[in-house]
């Protein structure tokens, strides 16, 4: 038996930190959508109590610090599961790239075990459950455009952005999301607009959508690599009609209206960074 599912990475357009947390995180306060770049994830039924985690990426751990081991721990802790998987995670979004493509594999783990394992839970059930892996999980096991509060795991649909390309890049650093929340002072710290954000979207206004991106972390990762601000630098000066990091980074994208623009964003930045892509938002959950 076999279930395969869909793990898509996210973009923050935009992500305001309120204030550090007695338990210490911080209190955000985000706008995300998921993108067409996805790890494709392959559940196998095993009839002993074991599981088991593949991967061809060698960044990626085989070992229960993967995020997709622990949802599957924990979907078996929580109901009492007594039968075992075997999850082959074919890894297609950067790593430690501010896309949430951890997180992404854990929520897949959510949803392809409720099925294979017959669990019949709800999807909310299973976002809630999701929130002891990781803050982003909760929003990646709905997908779709999302407002996300509390330290990220209360997440509240939203219409998707009118269509546009989405230009990704990701300098060869890894950023740790842990070390940018600790370099963060909140006293300097800028916030967006994230009710112009919702606004925006609501009216289905690019434009605004555009104007109103902006995220309270960028700095903190802009001033520990700077590689980050020369991404950015070169998508304004390809026509991008915005340009921000996503979550923690390093990955950078450029939202642009027009192929040929984004074609030759594209096309620019292939030469300076390994990993780039042109992709759609999904918009909508899936
Ligand atoms: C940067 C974002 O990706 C934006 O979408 C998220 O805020 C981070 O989500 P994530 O990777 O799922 O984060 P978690 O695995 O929950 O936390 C990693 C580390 O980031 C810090 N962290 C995370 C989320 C949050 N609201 N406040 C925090 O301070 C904590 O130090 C935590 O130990
Ligand atoms: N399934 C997985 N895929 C990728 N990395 C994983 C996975 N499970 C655990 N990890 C570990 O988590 C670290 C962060 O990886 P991930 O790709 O999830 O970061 P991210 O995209 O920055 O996440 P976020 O945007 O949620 O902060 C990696 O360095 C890796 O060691």
């Amino acid at each position: 038996m076999q279930q395969l599912e869909k793990a898509s990475a996210k973009i923050n357009l935009s992500l305001d930190v309120l204030y550090k947390r007695d338990d210490g995180f911080h209190e955000v306060e985000m706008v995300m959508t998921t993108v067409d770049l996805a790890d494709r994830i392959e559940l196998t039924y095993v009839d002993r109590d074991v599981i088991k985690v593949e991967s061809e990426n060698r960044f990626v751990p085989n070992d229960e610090r993967n995020l997709a081991y622990r949802a599957a721990k924990l979907m078996k802790d929580h109901y009492g599961v007594r039968k075992g998987v075997r999850i082959f995670i074919e890894k297609n979004i950067p790593v430690a790239a501010g896309l949430a493509g951890g997180s992404s594999d854990a929520a897949a783990v959510l949803r392809g075990l409720n099925r294979l394992w017959d669990l019949n839970r709800s999807i909310d059930e299973l976002a809630e459950l999701g929130a002891q892996i990781g803050s982003d999980v909760s929003f990646c096991v709905y997908g779709g455009t999302a407002h996300a509060t509390g330290r990220g795991e209360k997440v509240r649909a939203l219409p998707a952005p009118p269509p546009c390309w989405v230009v990704l890049a990701k300098p060869t650093i890894g950023v740790s999301t842990q070390t940018v929340y600790q370099n963060l002072n909140l006293d300097k710290a800028e916030h967006p607009n994230t009710e112009a954000m919702i606004d925006a979207l609501n009216r289905g206004d690019f434009a605004s959508i555009c104007q109103n991106v902006g995220n309270t972390l960028e700095g903190v990762t802009l001033n520990l690599h700077e590689e980050v601000g020369q991404i950015k630098e070169q998508m304004r000066q390809g026509g991008a009609d915005a340009v921000l990091m996503s979550g923690s980074g390093p990955t950078v994208f450029a939202l642009v209206e027009q192929d040929a623009r984004a074609q030759r964003i594209y096309n620019s930045l292939k030469g300076f960074c390994e990993e780039v892509y042109i992709v759609r938002m999904l918009g909508y959950r899936e």
